[in-house]
């Protein structure tokens, strides 16, 4: 089976790897009434964008036509001689949203190789997708950014391990939108190369939110543990360096690309964990009112008794659901330095609140909730607002 590789560090490495299929830049984009779309997207070429946008495909050029008085004939009466589908129409809203349900013209940047968490959450969002594995998160934004993907998914929580807080940061520093999210119960599976069995281990390799979340299993089978950067990555190291006693945590799918055997399926300590991921794009969607939408800001308060109990406050006098709420440092200004004439100087951490709510901004009362939350917050992003995803 062919692997793909991850873009690596950075910019360039991405460019050079994925420079042979496709120039973004340069290109109109046209777009057709069926739904297609070219330039700068997958799924049509460019030469056929062109062809299509002026009719060239016509049996009959109006030239070619026979001269009745020495001008070209060009009869109104006459029919035309192909149908009006062959030719350009205008936009409709239809249109507009873009790809198919399957998301078959779409390619998705993740960190981590293929058989990771991480592309599976990709899968489930969009079936028929193109995944560009990316060698870290960073990379996966910047994928985005460059037009190198479409769109990034990310870890950002999960039910037993908690928040990924680099994540939070990333989110924050990069000028992507949050488009969707994926909730994805994650089946922790042991695996090995094929004919060892399980009491040979005497190490297991894998990401350390799945170490972390098989502890008891783990403690149980008294084997020693090591960190790597994604579980995909652990099954195909043990593949490679063919590690007889070394055991991996990873996804079923890891296990058919890297030809290993699943020892042990559902291998986690609680079984009910599930994955958020979120789905990041240059665009934000259109929020909407006929199914159930999220939203995600992030903001900051000035220091003083009950200002988050306020900031939490424009929601609960709203009806409006909390999911979710963070708070991280501020890396660029970690420390709030207050004068305090009694003791001297007073120095504060100071925070990021991150907070997701179950209303779309479509709605009255979400515009209303953040333009009452506007009023002290000292600073304010809405991070995206996305339909919700059902846990199945
Ligand atoms: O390493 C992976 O496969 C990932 O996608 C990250 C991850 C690790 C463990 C649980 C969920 C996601």
């Amino acid at each position: 089976m062919a692997l793909k590789s991850p873009l690596l560090g950075g910019a360039a490495g991405a460019i050079s790897q994925l420079g042979h299929s496709r120039v973004w830049s340069n290109q109109a984009l046209v777009v057709f009434s069926d739904g297609e779309r070219s330039g700068g997207l997958p799924g049509l070429s460019p030469l056929r964008a062109i062809r299509s946008a002026k009719g060239e495909s016509s049996s009959k050029s109006a030239t070619e036509l026979q001269p009745v008085d020495g001008r070209a004939n060009v009869n109104i009466s006459r029919k035309p001689q192909k149908d009006l589908s062959s030719f350009p129409k205008p936009l409709s809203v239809s249109d507009l949203s873009s790809t198919p349900e399957d998301g078959s013209k779409l390619r998705i940047s993740f960190k981590g190789l293929s058989g990771s968490y991480s592309e599976d959450a990709a899968l489930k969002a969009y079936p028929s997708c193109e995944s560009v594995p990316c060698s870290e998160f960073e990379d996966a934004f910047k994928a985005v950014e460059l037009w190198l993907a479409d769109k990034a998914v990310l870890p950002i929580e999960s039910s037993s391990g908690g928040s990924i807080h680099r994540n939070y940061d990333l989110l924050l520093r990069h000028r992507l939108h949050i488009v969707g999210e994926v909730q994805l119960p994650v089946n922790f599976c042991l695996l090995a190369l094929p004919g060892v069995r399980m009491e040979q281990l005497k190490r297991v390799l894998s990401h350390p939110q799945a170490l972390a979340l098989s502890d008891a299993v783990l403690t149980k089978l008294n084997v020693a543990r090591e960190n790597v950067d994604d579980t995909a990555g652990a099954a195909q190291l043990v593949a490679l360096n063919e590690l007889e006693d070394t055991g991996v945590i990873a996804s079923a799918r890891a296990a058919e690309i890297y030809g290993l055997n699943i020892l042990a399926e559902r291998f986690q300590d609680n079984l009910d964990n599930i994955t958020r991921f979120l789905v990041l794009a240059r665009d934000p969607i259109i929020p909407r009112t006929d199914k159930q939408f999220k939203t995600s800001i992030v903001f900051t308060l000035d220091e003083g008794p009950g200002v988050l109990f306020k900031a939490l406050a424009v929601f609960a006098l709203r009806n409006i659901n909390l999911t979710k709420i963070e708070s991280r440092p501020q890396r660029k200004r970690p420390l709030r330095v207050v004068d305090d004439s009694n003791t001297g100087t007073a120095k504060y951490f100071d925070y990021l609140f991150y907070i997701d709510f179950e209303a779309s901004m479509a709605e009255s009362r979400a515009q209303n909730a953040l333009g009452h939350l506007q009023e002290f917050a000292t600073f304010l992003r809405v991070l995206g607002c996305y339909p919700m995803d059902k846990i199945m």
